[in-house]
């Protein structure tokens, strides 16, 4: 049988779901690449993928899509891991760096400026010196684990998952499991199962990871990324696609 070709986050916060992948049958019937979220939108898009966990702004780009799993890379409040780092307060940003792994939360910051900070700082793409400008009117926005430990180096870090929860009264949804072709019923089944055992089997994943004296690995996959696809988070989901398509 032809593989499903699956293309996930190589971040921490997908470990979760390759636990339960490489756990389970399922694992032979798929060809698993981990990518930067960016490139997991770009392989759905070029289809170089059938299935990726990819950045739901990058959804706005496929001709044809579907939402395929219960799960997702989600929040209900601070993320912890997806920031606009600055030294200055956000009304004082003259210029804003995206992250250029991103698709969702280089939209996110963008919707919360414009409609709910009301700023217009200038942005900047592949930035030269992303991350490391010497010019303190410049912020940056940052995600994944090269957030890890960082929160107080910078003398303001917004959480935009807490921003945008404040600003909608909405949880919200970084990452879903999207396909870009019809897939069957059976193997979405299996998928979707082995999706919650990764879930389920977080205190015997917690044993694998490396601990970091800097950042809480066990408080961060259990109670600030929410990988539950509840109704709240779908309207979320729209509300965002909305704000990002009025940009
Ligand atoms: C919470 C996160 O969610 C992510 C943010 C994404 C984005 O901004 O495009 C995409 C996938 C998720 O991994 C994170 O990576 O820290």
């Amino acid at each position: 049988m032809k593989k499903i070709r699956i293309s996930a986050v190589s971040y921490t916060n997908t470990k979760p779901f390759i636990y339960g992948i490489d756990h389970l049958a399922v694992h032979d019937k798929i060809h698993l690449s981990l990518d930067v979220p960016a490139d997991c939108a770009q392989k759905l898009i070029d289809d170089r993928a059938d299935i990726g966990l990819i950045p739901v702004a990058a959804i706005l780009n496929l001709p044809q899509w579907e939402i395929v799993s219960d799960y997702c890379i989600g929040a209900n409040g601070a993320v912890n891991s997806v920031f606009i780092f600055s030294d200055v307060p956000v009304q004082h940003i003259k210029r804003l760096q995206l992250d250029p792994q991103s698709r969702t939360s280089n939209n996110l910051a963008k919707v919360l400026l414009k409609s709910y900070w009301k700023l217009n700082p200038q942005l900047i793409v592949n930035a030269d010196d992303y991350s490391a400008s010497a010019d303190s009117d410049t912020a940056f926005v940052q995600i994944g684990d090269r957030t890890f430990g960082k929160k107080n180096k910078y003398r303001f870090a917004y959480d935009l998952a807490e921003e945008w929860q404040r600003f909608t009264s909405l949880p919200f949804v970084f990452a879903a499991w999207v396909a870009n072709k019809p897939i069957s019923t059976e193997f979405m089944a299996e998928f979707n199962n082995a999706l919650k055992y990764g879930l389920d089997s977080r205190k015997a994943l917690f044993v694998e990871l490396p601990h970091r004296e800097d950042f809480d690995i066990e408080d961060y996959l259990m109670n600030r990324v929410d990988f539950n696809l509840t109704a709240n988070k779908k309207q979320a989901l729209h509300l965002f696609l909305d704000y990002v398509k009025a940009l």
